[in-house]
C-alpha cells in the first residue's frame, strides 16, 4: 500500500511539474521541440560571470537614453572598449540613423590589442555586419515603446519639422502621399522595425506571415528586449540575464520631454496609427509578451525583487532630486550586498552621453 501510494506520488508530482513547466516555459519552437533561445538564456546558474559583451539596440524615443546610460556607466568603471560613432552621421553619439556599423564608415576602428566589448549608441541592426565586429559571445539587448506613444514622441521632439501635430491626422489618413514612405529617411514610417532591420518590402506591402517570420528570427538573436512601459520589470530581468550587480542598473529617467500634444483626436490618431504602423505594433505586441515569459520563468522571488528595485529606485530618485546630504545607504538583501549612492552616482546618473563619449575616447585612444 505505502509503495502504491508513493508511486502515485511520483505521478502526480511528475505531472505537476510537466504542467508547471509549460506554464512557466510557454513557448517551444515548433521545428526544433527547444525552448526559444530567449527562454533558454533566462535561466543561467548563479556563479557565471557578469556579462561584458554587450549590443544594445538604442531605438529611438523609447527611453533608450535612460538604459543607455547604465551601459556606458559600467563599461567606463571596468575600462570596456566601446564602439563609438566617427561623427560621419553629423552626430559623436549616433553611429548611423539609416546604417548598420561598419568599420572605416561610420565607427572608428579597433584600438590596438583589444576587442570591442560594448556597443550603445544609435544604428541599425544588422546580425551579419555585427558579428563581424562584436565576440561570439555578445548578448543581444533592445528596447521598444507603446508605438504610438513612440510616435507621439518623436512628433513632439522634432517639433520643428513636424509642426504643432494639427496636421497629424490628414498625414495619417494619406500617409503614401507623404515622403516618409521612403522607410529609410523616415522617423515615422515604423521607425521601431526600421531600427530592428525588418526587410524594406514589408514597409511598403504588409504581410502577416512575413512579419512572423522575422520575429521569430529577432527572437532568437535577442536576449532582452526591454518595455519601456515595464522599465523596471525590464530591467531587473536584465539584470539577471547579465549577472550584474543592483547598483549597476538602478537609473534615473533621462530625456523626458514635458511638451504635450495628445488632446481630444488623440483616439483618432490612434486608430490610424494602429493601422498604418502595422510593424510597429507587431514587433511591440511580440516582445511584450515575450518580457512577460521570461519575467515569470524566475518564479515569484523576481517579483519580489522588482517590487524592492522600484522601492530602491524611488529612494535614489529623491536623494538625486534634493540637497539631503553627500550619500544614502541601502542595506544588503536578498538580491544585493549593501552599497551607497553618492552625488557623484546621481551625476554619473544624469551624465549626457556626448560626455560619455569624451571620457571614452581618451582612455580608448590614447
Ligand atoms: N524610465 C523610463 N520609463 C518610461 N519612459 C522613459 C523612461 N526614460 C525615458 N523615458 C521616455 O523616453 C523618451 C525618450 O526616449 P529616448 O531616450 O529613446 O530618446 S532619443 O531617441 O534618445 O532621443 C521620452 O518620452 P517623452 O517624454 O514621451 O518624449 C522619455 O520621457
Amino acid at each position: 500500500m505505502k509503495r502504491y501510494i508513493f508511486s502515485a506520488s511520483l505521478v502526480i508530482a511528475t505531472l505537476l511539474v510537466w504542467v508547471n513547466n509549460i506554464k512557466l516555459f510557454g513557448k517551444y519552437d515548433s521545428n526544433t521541440n527547444q525552448r526559444t533561445k530567449a527562454l533558454r538564456v533566462a535561466v543561467i546558474p548563479n556563479n557565471q560571470k557578469q556579462v561584458h559583451h554587450i549590443f544594445y539596440l538604442k531605438v529611438h524615443k523609447t527611453g533608450s537614453s535612460t538604459v543607455q546610460n547604465v551601459f556606458l556607466r559600467y563599461g567606463i568603471d571596468r575600462d570596456l572598449t566601446f564602439v563609438v560613432p566617427n561623427n560621419s552621421s553629423g552626430y559623436r553619439n549616433v553611429i548611423s540613423y539609416t546604417d548598420t556599423a561598419i568599420p572605416g564608415y561610420n565607427i572608428i576602428p579597433l584600438p590596438k590589442d583589444r576587442h570591442f566589448e560594448m556597443l550603445c549608441f544609435h544604428v541599425i541592426y544588422n546580425r551579419t555586419a555585427l558579428d563581424k565586429i562584436m565576440p561570439n559571445d555578445t548578448k543581444y539587448v533592445a528596447i521598444v515603446r507603446e508605438p504610438f506613444l513612440q510616435f507621439d514622441s518623436t512628433l513632439r521632439y522634432f517639433k520643428h519639422v513636424f509642426g504643432d501635430g494639427q496636421n497629424v491626422s490628414t498625414f495619417l489618413k494619406n500617409p503614401h502621399l507623404y515622403k516618409n514612405e521612403d522607410v529609410r529617411g523616415s522617423f515615422t514610417n515604423n521607425r521601431m522595425a526600421f531600427e530592428f532591420d525588418f526587410p524594406e518590402s514589408l514597409f511598403r506591402d504588409f504581410n502577416s506571415h512575413k512579419t512572423q517570420e522575422y520575429l521569430k528570427k529577432l527572437d532568437e538573436e535577442f536576449d532582452v528586449v526591454l518595455v519601456n512601459e515595464y522599465m523596471e520589470e525590464s530591467i531587473v530581468l536584465l539584470r539577471r540575464i547579465l549577472n550584474w550587480k543592483v547598483k549597476d542598473v538602478i537609473f534615473l529617467i533621462l530625456n523626458k520631454n514635458v511638451l504635450h500634444t495628445l488632446d481630444n483626436t488623440e483616439l483618432e490618431k490612434r486608430q490610424l496609427y494602429r493601422q498604418y504602423a502595422k510593424l510597429d505594433y507587431a514587433l511591440y505586441e511580440f516582445f511584450f509578451e515575450r518580457l512577460w515569459r521570461q519575467i515569470n520563468i524566475f518564479g515569484q522571488d523576481i517579483f519580489r525583487e522588482i517590487s524592492y528595485f522600484k522601492s530602491l529606485r524611488r529612494s535614489v530618485e529623491n536623494f538625486c532630486s534634493t540637497d539631503s546630504g553627500p550619500f544614502i545607504f541601502v542595506q544588503n538583501s536578498t538580491w544585493s550586498e549593501s552599497f551607497r549612492v553618492s552625488r557623484k552616482d546621481c551625476d554619473d546618473m544624469l551624465r549626457h552621453e556626448n560626455d560619455y563619449v569624451d571620457m571614452i575616447l581618451p582612455r580608448q585612444y590614447k
